[in-house]
């Protein structure tokens, strides 16, 4: 098949991840004789540098014209500053809300080689998998804003249709594993929460009399989650509580670095990029986790191409890598391998032991 992929570098550890994601990507490409034509742009604080603002009329409009688009991670200490006037992060939610992504998927599946990284007890990680669908336009991050010189404000505002499209994404994707939905929210304080509340519950009733949908609070849940991670299958929550849950969620895999996601909408294309951020605490040393960012691909790969043989290809070339040893600093720092090493080794594995390539071929 002929894809036109959009590669967006973005900042810190973002060229360093997408580099890696890239390799695989173009791998995938030539072993199984696909036509991947990439092209790279500018956004983030690489493109404020570049041209002033954080996302591009160019960038965006390759973004819209592509078949999916891969990313690294915006942002950094250089665009920082309180009073600065455009932010790297404003560039990524704006093609969010533009490609009209509203559903993150963001799924977390402990892998038995990085279970000694977890700082959560081993018994308790055996057998979770879970999917957080995270809403991804709408909320807090994109209310109205107010600051003045002693106060300041961010709505949050959700729509019942916003709310209604993202249940539904998260309740057919039960449908394809457990048919379990957690619905996460803070309805006993929020109205926006109560709104998610009563739709989730009618969407659920309504569409889906097949799955099991059950209610939890955040704050509870994240305790939930770190104590009983196996009761979850999917999490369907709202943007700012699953952007935090998430992160808490990574813990459960041993680090921030191994976690995936796709960003969905109606439309064909979908936006992917590991979920951590640009990590300015390590950018430019070669030492990044490139796995969350290569999982990425192969959920690009699956959900946007519709190529699922070989999205479980560079799946089973991962897990290959961290069960050989062949770990990050963040996953383990007595006997770090570097980003370039981890991706060699993935590589390697879907080049040498990959069966689904046999059963293509
Ligand atoms: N999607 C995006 O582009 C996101 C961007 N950000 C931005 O990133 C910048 C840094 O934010 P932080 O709060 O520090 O979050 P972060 O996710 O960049 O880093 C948190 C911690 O995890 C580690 N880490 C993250 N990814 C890793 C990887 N692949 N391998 C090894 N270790 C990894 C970092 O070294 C750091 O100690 C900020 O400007 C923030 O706004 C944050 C989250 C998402
Ligand atoms: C705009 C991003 C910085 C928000 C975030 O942390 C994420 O999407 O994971
Ligand atoms: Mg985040």
């Amino acid at each position: 098949m002929h894809a036109e992929i959009v590669v967006l570098p973005g900042d810190g550890i973002g060229p360093e991840v997408t580099a890696a994601a890239v390799a695989v990507l173009r791998a995938v490409g030539e072993r199984y004789r696909h036509r991947f034509t990439l092209h790279e742009h500018a956004i983030g604080g690489a493109a404020i540098d570049a041209c002033g603002e954080p996302l591009p009329e160019k960038t965006l409009t390759a973004c819209r014209y592509a078949d999916a688009v891969l990313l690294g991670a915006v942002g950094g200490p250089k665009w920082s500053d309180p009073r600065a006037k455009v932010r790297p992060e404003q560039g990524l939610l704006a093609l969010r809300k533009a490609l009209g992504l509203y559903a993150n998927l963001r799924p977390v599946r402990p892998h038995p080689a990085t279970l000694g990284a977890a700082p959560i007890k081993p018994h308790l990680l055996s057998g979770v998998d879970l999917l957080v669908v995270r809403e991804l336009t709408g909320g807090i991050y994109f209310g109205d804003k107010t600051r003045d010189a002693d106060s300041a404000s961010d709505v949050c505002r959700y729509s019942v249709g916003e709310i209604e499209r993202v249940v539904r994404r998260a309740c057919e994707l039960a449908r394809r594993r457990r048919g379990h939905v957690t619905s996460v929210d803070k309805a006993n304080v929020l109205e926006t929460s109560r709104l998610w509340r009563e739709t989730a519950t009618r969407v659920a009733r309504d569409e889906f009399p097949d799955i099991v949908l059950e209610h939890q609070l955040v704050d509870s849940m994240a305790m939930h989650l770190l104590s009983r991670p196996r009761a979850f299958d999917v999490v369907v929550t709202e943007n700012m509580f699953g952007d935090i849950l998430t992160d808490e969620a990574s813990m459960l895999a041993g680090s921030m670095g191994l976690l995936p996601s796709a960003s969905l909408g109606d439309e064909r294309v979908g936006l992917y990029e590991p979920i951590h951020g640009s990590a300015p605490d390590i950018a430019g040393r070669g030492i990044a986790n490139p796995c969350g960012a290569i999982l990425s691909v192969a959920m690009l790969l699956r959900h946007s191409l519709g190529l699922a043989l070989e999205a479980d290809c560079v799946e089973q070339a991962v897990s290959a890598a961290l069960d050989a040893g062949v770990l990050t600093a963040d996953l383990a720092p007595a006997r770090a391998a570097s980003t370039a090493q981890v991706t060699a080794a993935v590589l390697e594995h879907l080049t040498a032991d990959c069966h689904v390539a046999e059963l293509r071929d």
